[in-house]
């Protein structure tokens, strides 16, 4: 009987892109792959975007760092969404399930422990997500990204790996990314991520100081669903809500990243020897992980970081010419770190645990 793969994982495509990366590794070896994510997700959007996958939706709640009256309703919520996991892992009997955390992830989980179905979990940030730690105790294996992360996760379970980088990243093409956005060879390019949502923080930085950017770089800049300004015609600035088959080429093309921190996101650079200016989402509006992200590349030597209580205009433009300055120092470091072996391992990983 054909084997079958389920995995889960949203809410931003962090939750999503490893899973893609992994779907496409199942079906050449013939396994049927499921996934489950929420009604409304980007989750639902990437993934209905591939042949075969059947995608089912549970009823979902959302973690909240603000006081709103939707917080009643969540854990009704949340019930529901294990019932509705619980009869989509009956009635498919996935042999094993992969879970990439965000708040979809903790019905899936435990449906599946309920249905006896092991879970594989991975984590991406160093200091593992609300998700992810109420998942430990119905997996089998927690899978991390940073070495630090078992200090943080109270468990036998857990198991470094490194990051699970898409294998497409690698098959990019400079010149393909030049054609797409119609840039010249004259100045070197710089590549702006605001994470998968994009970020306003950046997004107005960047803006603001077009015409001493420009001057440098040709910039594109990756800035988020609902946030172009179609105003804005600046000679070199091309700006994208956000991108997919075409990002490979344009990471390839870029000589100089200026990003969020967060972890799918930094590995990819990393991976790709891009010197990186990180500029990591604030504790205010997060539980800091991605300042330690942040931290640990800039430890090592991968990348230069601001932190937003420290950030001005003038801080941003210096710190980025310094960067491209000596660029060849943070190429040198990315260079001797090896990225490839995790993407392979959790595939195996994942084979050896299927019942
Ligand atoms: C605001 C928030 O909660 N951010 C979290 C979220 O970030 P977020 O969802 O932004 O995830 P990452 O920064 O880790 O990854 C972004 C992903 O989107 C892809 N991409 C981005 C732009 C684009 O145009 N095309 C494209 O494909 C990138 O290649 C990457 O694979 O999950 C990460 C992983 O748990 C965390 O570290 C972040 O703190």
């Amino acid at each position: 009987m054909m084997k079958k793969v389920l995995f889960t994982g949203g809410g931003t495509a962090g939750h999503v892109t490893v899973n893609l990366a992994l779907i496409p590794k199942f079906q050449r070896e013939g396994w049927e792959t499921h996934y489950i994510g929420s009604r409304q997700g980007i989750e639902r959007e990437l993934v209905e975007k591939l042949d075969d996958v059947h995608y089912h939706w549970v009823s979902t709640g959302k973690l909240r760092r603000y006081l709103s009256l939707e917080n009643l309703k969540d854990p009704f919520k949340v019930l529901k969404g294990i019932w509705d996991a619980y009869r989509v892992i009956r009635r498919h009997k996935p042999n094993v399930i992969f879970s990439k955390g965000g708040f979809v992830t903790v019905p899936v989980v435990i449906g599946a422990w309920l249905n006896r179905v092991p879970v594989l979990i991975h984590e991406s940030d160093l200091t593992p997500g609300l998700a992810n730690r109420l998942a430990v105790p119905f997996a089998s294996k927690v899978f991390t990204t940073f070495p630090e992360t078992a200090n943080y996760v109270k468990s036998n379970k857990t198991q470094y790996l490194g990051a699970i980088v898409r294998d497409e990243l690698k098959r990019g093409d400079a010149d393909r990314g030049r054609q797409f956005c119609q840039l010249t060879g004259d100045k070197p390019v710089l590549l702006v991520m605001g994470g998968s949502l994009g970020s306003q923080k950046l997004n107005e930085l960047i803006r603001h100081n077009l015409p001493a950017l420009t001057e440098r770089f040709q910039v594109i800049h990756l800035c988020g669903k609902n946030q172009l300004a179609p105003d804005l015609d600046v000679e070199g600035y091309r700006q994208y809500e956000y991108v997919n088959e075409e990002l490979p080429d344009l990471l390839h093309l870029a000589d100089v990243i200026v990003s969020r921190a967060g972890s799918n996101a930094i590995f990819e650079f990393l991976s790709l020897r891009k010197p990186m200016l990180l500029i990591p989402l604030s504790r205010a509006a997060s539980r800091g992980d991605q300042i330690l992200n942040a931290k640990s590349f800039q430890k090592q030597g991968f990348a230069d970081v601001i932190e937003e209580e420290e950030l001005t205009e003038e801080r941003f433009l210096g710190q980025l010419n310094q960067l491209f300055e000596s660029k060849e120092i943070y190429i040198e470091n990315m260079s001797k770190i090896e990225t490839d072996q995790a993407l392979e391992q959790v595939f195996q990983s994942i084979k050896e645990h299927a019942k």
